[in-house]
């Protein structure tokens, strides 16, 4: 086999409610993953040593030494399947960098699949996900795609059930925030509050509203315990939930650990509407409409010779 080409969706949390840190400095977490419509596709091939190379999304911004996640993910299956991991990478960015959508987490994840077929390892999905959850939280939910509780750190996955297509644009920003900063936020806000930190519970409201494929029920039930330290951080992000909100949104919240905000349309155009309204406003740097839930990692078929 020459090369592998496996695409890969970004994710938002519909839900993400923040527990205590446990002794390993994890937070304990109910986060229910969305995986939508912006993709990276990531491509590996045989090569004399390992190599990464980017397009689009964030090009500078992602580093091209053995600190890629993409890089570790294909060391750690080399090292699992006594392989050589010397493969080049290519990577087409569409997600997002550092912005919450899991990006990194998704070219782990593309990686560790592509590798796994180059070198026909055979490995079990199952055990793919578990080795992906090594290199984050997030790893094994962009493998997994469609919608799904996390529980752990996010990294023990149960699907939940929808019906339809939800309809959402994305407000990019300039510059990403730190992932531990947005934690370390939350924890400085708690502890300044001194209000004692909640026991993680999924909402009813929302599992029923995926159940039932009722927007307007999902946009009043999306939450995310790391808004705050978000915006506390970013102060802006305020602006532009507002902008999103005014102009029709059926509900608005930040991404994760942000600093991208996501917004719920009632349908394709209410999003084009949202995303121009965005646009217009200057509280955001650029905006991307998709729609969810989507499959997770995908090989791409190679196409027969011509
Ligand atoms: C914010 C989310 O994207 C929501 O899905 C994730 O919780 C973050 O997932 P991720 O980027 O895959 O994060 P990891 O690479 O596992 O961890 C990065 C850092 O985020 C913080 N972290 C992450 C997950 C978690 N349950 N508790 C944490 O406190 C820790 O400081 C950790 O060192
Ligand atoms: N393949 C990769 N793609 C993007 N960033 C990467 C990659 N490998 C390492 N990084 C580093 O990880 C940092 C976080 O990037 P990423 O796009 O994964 O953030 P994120 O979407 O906020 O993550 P999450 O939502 O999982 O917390 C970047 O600043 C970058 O330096």
């Amino acid at each position: 086999m020459s090369a592998v080409t496996v695409s890969v969706p970004a994710k938002v949390n519909l839900q993400l409610a923040v527990g205590a840190v446990r002794p390993d400095g994890f937070h304990e977490l109910v986060s229910v993953f969305h995986a939508v419509s912006l993709f990276d596709e990531v491509t590996v091939a045989p090569a004399d040593e390992l190599t990464i190379t980017l397009e689009g999304e964030g090009v500078g911004e992602v580093p091209l030494d053995r600190s890629n996640l993409a890089a570790r993910a294909v060391e750690l299956l080399a090292d699992r399947l006594g392989q050589d991991p010397a493969v080049h990478i290519h990577i087409r960015k569409g997600i997002p960098v550092a912005g919450g959508m899991a990006g990194g987490s998704a070219d782990a994840a593309a990686t560790l699949l592509a590798c796994d077929t180059l070198w026909r390892g055979n490995t079990p999905r199952e055990m793919l996900r578990r080795l992906g959850a090594e290199l984050g939280s997030d790893v094994p939910f962009s493998d997994l795609g469609g919608t799904a509780i996390g529980t752990g750190r996010g990294e023990r996955l149960a699907a939940v059930p929808s019906v339809g297509r939800f309809h959402w644009v994305f407000a990019l920003a300039d510059g990403g925030l730190s992932t531990p900063a947005v934690y370390g936020e939350c924890d400085r806000l708690r502890a300044e509050a001194g209000v004692p930190v909640p026991e993680p519970a999924p909402r009813e409201e929302l599992i029923a509203a995926l159940r039932a494929g009722d927007a307007p029920a999902l946009g009043a039930a999306l939450s995310n315990d790391l808004q705050d330290a978000a915006i506390s951080l970013r102060p802006s992000l305020a602006d532009t939930l507002a902008a999103g909100t005014a102009a029709g949104a059926l509900g608005a919240l930040v991404s994760g650990s942000g600093p991208t905000c996501a917004f719920l349309a009632a349908d394709e155009d209410a999003a084009k509407l949202v995303a121009r309204a965005l646009e217009e406003s200057g509280t955001c740097r650029t905006t991307r409409i998709a729609h969810g839930p989507v499959a997770g990692t995908k090989i791409r078929p190679v196409a027969p010779p011509a």
